[in-house]
């Protein structure tokens, strides 16, 4: 599988969301990062249908996706960033709701439906009404019903919103297991989410692409900026350094701070690897 975004603009009245932005991505799982506003969303509804681009062009193995007409979507597994259920439907009747939709045969639809209560483990709950669900367990019915059609191309907004540390772990395994010979797309802001699983990253911030790369290379791109420095709660009350700090964490009675900087910014400092956390601080940090 190939996905192709040539030169995708699109303008909110005079909101540039997305200004020329030229991706390809082939097999994998892509984790489409940026902070709130950066246009993942408005790329993600563009590739899908729900929004037209103003310029440029998107194909899926060198067809335009205008050419290939709902041909297009049955090759795709979609959960929208606020999906919207039918409070009254039962998880697995919502599940054969939304597979006839898909057009899946009935055979299938059960199988299916079966199988994917167990996987996002919502065996427990299978014939409970949604409304009846917690936010973590709706969204895991919307992980589901992504996933009925067995699709190539698989595109995630904001996955883990509201799901618990257990379960983001159990989604990170079922996305890993699941993207093999297809493509994932997964956006979100949550770095953890994207860090270990994804073979490549696409760095959007205010509509611009900033790097796309796998996490070891964006990583390496900034190694010798990554610093730990010791300090206390007085200084850091004190402190008007404005340093780029990416993480801070008490130990030992000491405020450790994760710093970025060109250079040592103290000569106390450390240097430390950098995780993806940092790269996203790094091209995201007010200056
Ligand atoms: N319907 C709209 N009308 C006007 N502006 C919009 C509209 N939708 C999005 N925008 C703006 O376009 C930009 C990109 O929004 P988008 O929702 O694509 O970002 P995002 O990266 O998905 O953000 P988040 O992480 O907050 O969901 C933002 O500045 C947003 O305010």
């Amino acid at each position: 599988m190939n996905i192709k975004f040539h030169n995708v603009s699109k303008k909110y009245k005079s909101k540039q969301a997305l200004d020329n932005i030229t991706i390809s991505l082939n097999n994998g799982i892509y984790g489409l990062l940026g902070a709130n506003g950066a246009g993942k969303t408005t790329l993600i509804n563009i590739f899908v249908g729900i929004l037209k681009s103003d310029q440029g062009d998107i194909t899926v193995n060198g067809t335009n996706v205008k050419d290939m007409g709902l041909n297009f979507l049955t090759h795709i597994g979609y959960l929208p960033q606020y999906p919207r259920f039918y409070k009254d439907f039962k998880v697995y009747d919502f599940l054969l709701y939304i597979s006839a939709l898909k057009e899946i045969p009935k055979e299938d639809a059960v199988k299916r439906s079966k199988n994917l209560i167990d996987i996002v483990n919502l065996g427990d709950v299978a014939y409970q009404k949604i409304g009846a669900l917690s936010g973590g367990m709706r969204q895991r019915v919307g992980i589901a019903q992504a996933m009925l059609n067995n699709p190539d191309i698989l595109i995630l907004d904001e996955p883990t919103a509201g799901l618990d540390p257990q379960e983001r772990i159990r989604f990170r395994n079922l996305i890993t297991k699941f993207s093999e010979n297809r493509i994932v797309l997964l956006a979100t802001h949550i770095v953890s989410d994207v860090e270990f699983i994804a073979n490549q990253v696409i760095l959007l911030k205010e509509g611009h692409l900033i790097k796309q790369d796998s996490p070891e290379a964006l990583m390496n791109e900034i190694d010798g900026k990554v610093w730990l420095v010791s300090t206390t709660d007085k200084i850091i009350r004190e402190d008007n350094t404005h340093m780029k700090i990416s993480n801070m964490y008490r130990e030992n009675g000491n405020v450790q701070m994760r710093v970025i900087d060109d250079h040592k910014p103290d000569s106390s400092a450390m240097r430390v690897s950098p995780n993806l956390e940092d790269v996203f601080l790094y091209y995201n940090a007010e200056e």
